[in-house]
């Protein structure tokens, strides 16, 4: 028999970003959406109240760094290179599979209590990120991130075929929520002939590519000096791009490339609060959507953003979309809600990011009853430049319940906390010794 839950009582967003009154009822074990009506409760299993609540399709962080949480506040206030090669990589050289662990798990508290029902993930320790994902119930699309530089022939190789032994191996683990992607870490990091590789491997074998595109213009600078060519051509002529590749960034993406990724089906992860932060620039999101990009939204990891709430990210992409393009109707809310919601989800292969009959129960329900979301002009426009992550009462992904009345029930939140500062501390340590 199937198991089924409803979320009642509350007001549901449409496909078409419309706000109705109704119910969703969803088959748990298929994690399904089997209808949004009113009046669905009585037949469910089990019900989650919604009453002054809009339900609205889980949140869909495109790129992140998951453990990079134990670095939060440890390198602030400097630019991408910088901050990288001096204080990032050395500390990163010293983490154990077991702080990646914590560190994930910390940040999967953080995305569950803020709607995030669905992330890409670009680190190391895979099976450890993986197996964090099972425990916490949402949906993912995770890498081994690859960086050749520095490396000799057989350590860069090794680390590609690490790529794509993590890429094998854990697809379709956790009952199919986590799926995998190869992740070469950017065009300046890994050579040229491995990214060749990399990119007729991932053809051959049928997964996607995740990558830093134009994050900076030292990330440019080069490839165009050495190849005479955009980043995005470059990438191209390497067979890196592709309908299912996503790269992150974007900032420095010229008119010229638009129709390169557009033509292609590349999806853009944009970033803005770590673009903000490590001053990498403002991307050129309403001209890449109006060239018919699909673009996504990610919060790049808790060391340059510094938190992983995608509320922010919202209002960040709205807010600096406008300032890019120098027109205030640029990123309006309904394209900001669209790019965390169903332009996430299609950048990551999943059939999430919208509620309707059919589609992944995935779910994110926000609490309406609070001062800073009165008056009710359009709730569209409030959950973009007005919520905040906690105001998430409910999360649910594939059918399950994640987060109830702001508990998240896969983890004993002090004690993931508890264990992250230990691990933060000892990991600083071994880095500084
Ligand atoms: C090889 S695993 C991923 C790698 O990426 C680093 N990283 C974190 N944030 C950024 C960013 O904004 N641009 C480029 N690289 C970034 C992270 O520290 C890991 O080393
Ligand atoms: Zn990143």
């Amino acid at each position: 028999m199937t198991d089924t839950l409803a979320i009642a009582g509350g007001r549901v967003l449409t496909p078409d970003l419309d706000v109705v009154e109704a119910d969703v009822l969803v088959d748990a074990d298929a994690g399904e959406i089997i209808e949004v009506a009113p009046g669905l409760a009585a037949d469910a299993d089990e019900t989650l109240d919604a009453t002054d609540s809009l339900v609205l399709p889980g949140l869909v962080n495109a790129h992140c760094h998951a453990a990079m949480t134990l670095l939060r506040g440890y390198a602030d206030d400097e630019p991408l290179e910088a901050w990288l090669r001096e204080h990032v990589w050395p500390v990163e050289g010293e983490l154990t599979p077991d702080d990646i662990r914590v560190g994930t798990e910390l940040a999967l508290v953080e995305l569950i209590r803020s709607g995030v029902t669905a992330f890409a993930d670009m680190y190391f320790a895979v099976d450890e990120v993986a197996a964090a994902v099972e425990e916490a119930g949402v949906r993912a699309r995770l890498g081994h991130g690859v960086v050749t530089v520095g490396k000799d022939d057989e350590a860069a190789r090794a680390d590609l075929d690490e790529s794509f032994d993590v890429a094998e191996r854990l697809d379709g683990a956790a009952d199919g929520r986590v799926r995998t992607a190869v992740m070469p870490h950017s065009l300046t990091t890994v050579s040229d002939e491995l990214l060749a590789e990399t990119a007729e491997r991932a053809r051959d074998a049928d997964v996607p590519i995740h990558f830093h595109l134009n994050e900076t213009t030292d990330e440019v600078t080069p490839v165009v000096d050495e190849h005479g060519v955009r980043p995005s051509e470059h990438a191209a002529d390497l067979g890196l791009l592709t309908d299912s590749t996503f790269v992150a960034h974007g900032v420095h993406t010229d008119p010229s490339e638009f129709d390169v990724l557009a033509e292609r089906g590349t999806s853009v992860v944009h970033c803005p609060a770590s673009n903000m932060k490590l001053a990498s620039g403002m991307a050129p999101v309403q001209a890449m959507l109006d060239a018919g990009v699909n673009v996504a939204l990610g919060t790049d990891g808790a060391a340059s953003n510094n938190d992983l709430d995608l509320f922010d990210e919202l209002r960040d992409a709205a807010m600096i979309g406008k300032l890019a393009a120098d027109d205030a109707a640029a990123v309006d809310a309904e394209t900001a809600l669209r790019m965390a919601t169903e332009g996430g989800a299609d950048a990551l292969g999943f059939d999430s990011g919208r509620i309707e009959a059919g589609a992944n129960a995935d779910l994110a329900v926000v609490d309406l009853d609070a001062p800073h979301l009165t008056p009710e002009h359009d709730l569209v426009s409030h959950l973009v430049y007005a919520a905040r992550g906690s105001d998430v009462r409910h999360t649910v992904c594939d059918g399950r319940v994640l987060m109830r009345d702001r508990d998240v029930l896969a983890f004993d939140e002090a004690a993931v906390r508890e264990r992250a500062q230990e691990h933060a501390e000892a990991l600083v340590a071994r880095a500084e010794e």
